[in-house]
């Protein structure tokens, strides 16, 4: 394609995101529904998402994707790889091609990489070009200039790479790539995939074997698909850690993908379904990779009535239509274990236990105060605004739910604050069904980071 076409593209999808994501807040108040019933679709897994265009754009030829999702975040992603040189378009049947540069190969961005709301896209791509021969400045939106990137330029510099941040280790920052990088072994101190992730992406260009050691199991996307696009990489288990190598200087293998429903987006109304009367959904093939769907186990253990029907295999990833009719729930104790696999759904598990009979206790959820927003706060504040008992401790919530009895809501001139964060607005639009004046989220525009078609589907499924 010729680069001046390549430019008008990259101009237009750049202000796909400029406009909806520096457009005025769109305040909205969610209020009780008819039961949701029918069968639905969310849109495509982000982090699968992100990650086949990074691997389709380090490959060499094509990659095709169905079922990408189309939210900001992972346009963002798209608008990056383009910008340093791979051929990236969306054909009108929805399939997204991407024409490969190849590992080491990729080009000097002639612009700041513009990340948005996305700490997914920021982390990996900072991986990906800490081992290429060029330089790229970061910028993003309030709330990811104000999240921590030290995890990942902590491993990263000692790859060899060289980093000018904002006074924090924030973003905005300038990455110059180390090339030829140093193979590193690396102990994730945080658990987190996209720590890991960073660091294995790193290691695709750097001559050797990278290994990092994951003390607590994170979701394993890119493992998976580091493996399908044909690198070289293993996982062991050693005195109960996971150790992940990785060998350099790869060549990928360009892939057919088929991204499978995101199972933090089916989290929304899965909580819906088991809180509104009357309720029998169907949500069709959800990804239910196990390093992700702790969700579900816990929602039952509440007494959820949860079924997965047709399970199989799409992409390399297990998947499943989840069938939720209304149930009564209960509070109980959330093991801190799982939140590694549940991580992004504890906002909207957090309104199920607002709406349960009993206590329902989480700790262990520290990494809650550094997403989009300070969730445990953001929660703690919109729930209570919205009637609901809720004490917030250091690392976790104690909720005494209302024995299934609705919220009262907020007040007509009372909106929860969503602080640039989709997973607080699409909660507290959950809230909202189960109040009774309904729940006033301040701006919904964040939604369009991971879900652009929520509220539609929301009115379809309570039509
Ligand atoms: O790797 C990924 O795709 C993600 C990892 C998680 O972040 P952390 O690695 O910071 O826990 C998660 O919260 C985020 O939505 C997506
Ligand atoms: C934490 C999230 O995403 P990211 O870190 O990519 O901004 C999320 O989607 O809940």
């Amino acid at each position: 394609m010729p680069l001046s076409k390549r430019r008008a593209i990259r101009r237009n999808l750049c202000r796909i995101i400029t406009i909806s994501s520096s457009a005025a807040p769109s305040p909205h108040r969610f209020t009780m529904s008819g039961p949701l019933t029918g069968a639905i679709r969310v849109p495509g897994d982000k982090s699968i998402s992100h990650r086949s265009l990074m691997l389709g754009a380090l490959a060499v030829g094509e990659t095709r994707v169905t079922g990408l999702l189309e939210g900001e975040d992972v346009l963002a992603t798209a608008v990056a790889m383009r910008s340093m040189g791979a051929e990236i378009t969306r054909e009108d049947s929805g399939t997204w091609s991407i024409h490969g540069v190849g590992v080491g190969s990729l080009l000097q961005p002639d612009v700041a990489i513009e990340m948005g709301n996305s700490g997914t896209s920021t982390r990996l791509l900072m991986g990906v070009i800490a081992s290429h021969a060029i330089s790229a400045v970061f910028t993003g939106d309030a709330s990811l200039s104000r999240r921590p990137m030290g995890r990942v330029i902590e491993p990263l510099s000692m790859m060899g790479a060289q980093f000018e941040t904002s006074p924090g280790g924030t973003l905005p920052l300038r990455l110059q790539g180390a090339c030829p990088a140093v193979p590193i072994e690396y102990r994730v101190p945080v658990a987190s995939a996209q720590v890991k992730s960073a660091v294995l992406l790193a290691g695709l260009n750097t001559a050797g074997i990278t290994r990092v050691i994951e003390p607590v199991m994170t979701r394993d996307h890119s493992e998976r698909m580091l493996r399908g696009f044909g690198a070289e990489l293993t996982v062991e288990e050693v005195n109960g850690e996971r150790v992940i190598e990785i060998r350099g200087e790869a060549t990928l293998q360009p892939q057919t993908i088929e991204v499978p429903g995101d199972p933090s987006s089916a989290a929304f109304f899965v909580v819906a379904a088991l809180l509104t009367e009357g309720s029998d959904l169907v949500i069709e093939n959800v990804g239910l990779n196990p390093t992700r769907a702790a969700l579900l186990g816990v929602l039952r253990q509440m007494g959820g009535s949860i079924e997965e029907l047709n399970r199989r295999n799409v992409g390399g990833e297990p998947v499943a239509d989840l069938r939720v009719r209304h149930s009564a729930l209960t509070g109980i104790e959330v093991d801190p274990a799982v939140a590694p696999s549940m991580i992004d759904e504890f906002p909207v598990l957090f309104v199920a236990a607002a709406l349960a009979k009993g206590t329902t206790r989480t700790s262990g959820l520290d990494e809650l105060r550094v997403k989009e927003s300070d969730r445990l706060s953001a929660m703690a504040t919109a729930l209570t605004l919205a009637g609901a008992q809720v004490e917030e401790a250091e690392d976790g919530l104690t909720i005494h739910g209302s024995g299934g009895e609705p919220l009262p809501g907020t007040a007509e001139d009372a909106a929860v604050t969503t602080h640039l964060d989709h997973r607080i607005a699409m909660s507290m639009a959950v809230a909202g069904l189960a109040s009774r004046k309904g729940v006033l989220v301040d701006d919904t525009a964040p939604i369009a980071t991971s879900f652009p078609t929520f509220r539609a589907l929301l009115e379809e499924a309570a039509a």
